[in-house]
């Protein structure tokens, strides 16, 4: 671990702190359970969870409004106390780039060692994301394994050559074959999404009626409280709908 010099001559271990970004549309348990092993193999203090603002390479549909992903990572994240969610991304006005989230989590924590988690398949596309030969300059990268994705290197071989050897570590977690897209349609289509995202991210889609057919959007606007998923997605649990009540 690198050491920062302390007035009394001693060493003091610097922060690590996680960078967890993600679309999160919605969050599910596949996105916690990548950050709470990273957390734990790297010994990191903190894993900051970061809503995009604009995905720039999710433009071919529409992603669901950037304060209903960041409520949904707020709730999900909300009882780890190493857990924290970020509004860079989302305050910024502009297309989301991992350079601009780093430089500004860096400003905001100058001591610190940053550790910016990836799934396998952003891992392999990280080539196309913007100013990219900058990324590693500003943290290091994990990339954790996923079902249906190859988790690799190569690609990166040759553009790693004057960085330490940890700038890029592959990691295996527990498998979790969940997406976000698979949650969308189950909601969209009436079918459970329990135990694939936390309980409270299951109440919250209920309550916005997130990912709901066009047509039912309208009511879900007029009626916030009301509960627009079908019931199949509340399954046999005794519980409200998430009305105001
Ligand atoms: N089940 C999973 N296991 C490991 N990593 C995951 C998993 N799901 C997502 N990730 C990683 O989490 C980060 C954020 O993912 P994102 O929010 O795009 O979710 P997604 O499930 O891939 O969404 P979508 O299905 O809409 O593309 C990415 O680095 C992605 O690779
Ligand atoms: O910097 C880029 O150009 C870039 C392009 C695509 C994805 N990313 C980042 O990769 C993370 C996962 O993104 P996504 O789209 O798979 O949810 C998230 O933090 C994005 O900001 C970054």
């Amino acid at each position: 671990m690198q050491q920062q010099p302390e007035p009394g001559g001693r060493e003091k271990p610097k922060r690590r702190i996680g960078v967890m970004g993600g679309t999160f549309d919605p969050v599910h348990n596949g996105h916690l359970v990548a950050a709470s092993e990273v957390a734990d193999r790297f010994g990191l203090d903190e894993v900051i969870f970061v809503p995009t603002g604009q995905p720039w390479q999710k433009a071919d549909r529409d992603v669901s409004a950037a304060e209903d992903r960041y409520l949904m990572t707020v709730i999900a994240t909300a009882s780890n106390p190493r857990f924290s969610v970020s509004r860079v991304d989302i305050d910024r006005q502009s297309i989301t780039r991992t350079v601009d989230t780093l430089r500004d989590l860096r400003c905001m924590h100058p001591d610190a060692e940053l550790y910016f988690i990836t799934g396998a398949d952003a891992l392999a596309s990280i080539l196309s994301w913007q100013a990219w030969k900058e990324l590693f300059d500003l943290a290091r990268f994990v990339g954790v394994s996923r079902p249906g994705y190859e988790l690799h290197i190569e690609h990166l071989s040759g553009h790693l050559g004057d960085y330490p050897n940890d700038t890029v570590t592959l990691i295996e977690i527990p498998a979790l074959a969940i997406s976000s897209s698979e949650c969308r349609e189950r909601a969209r289509s009436g079918r459970p999404v329990w135990y694939l995202v936390p309980d409270g991210v299951v109440q919250y889609i209920t309550k916005r009626g997130l990912y709901q057919p066009q047509d039912r959007d309208a009511a879900s606007a007029s009626a916030p409280g009301q509960n627009n998923v079908g019931n199949d997605v509340q399954g046999n649990h005794d519980q409200t709908s998430g009305d105001d009540t």
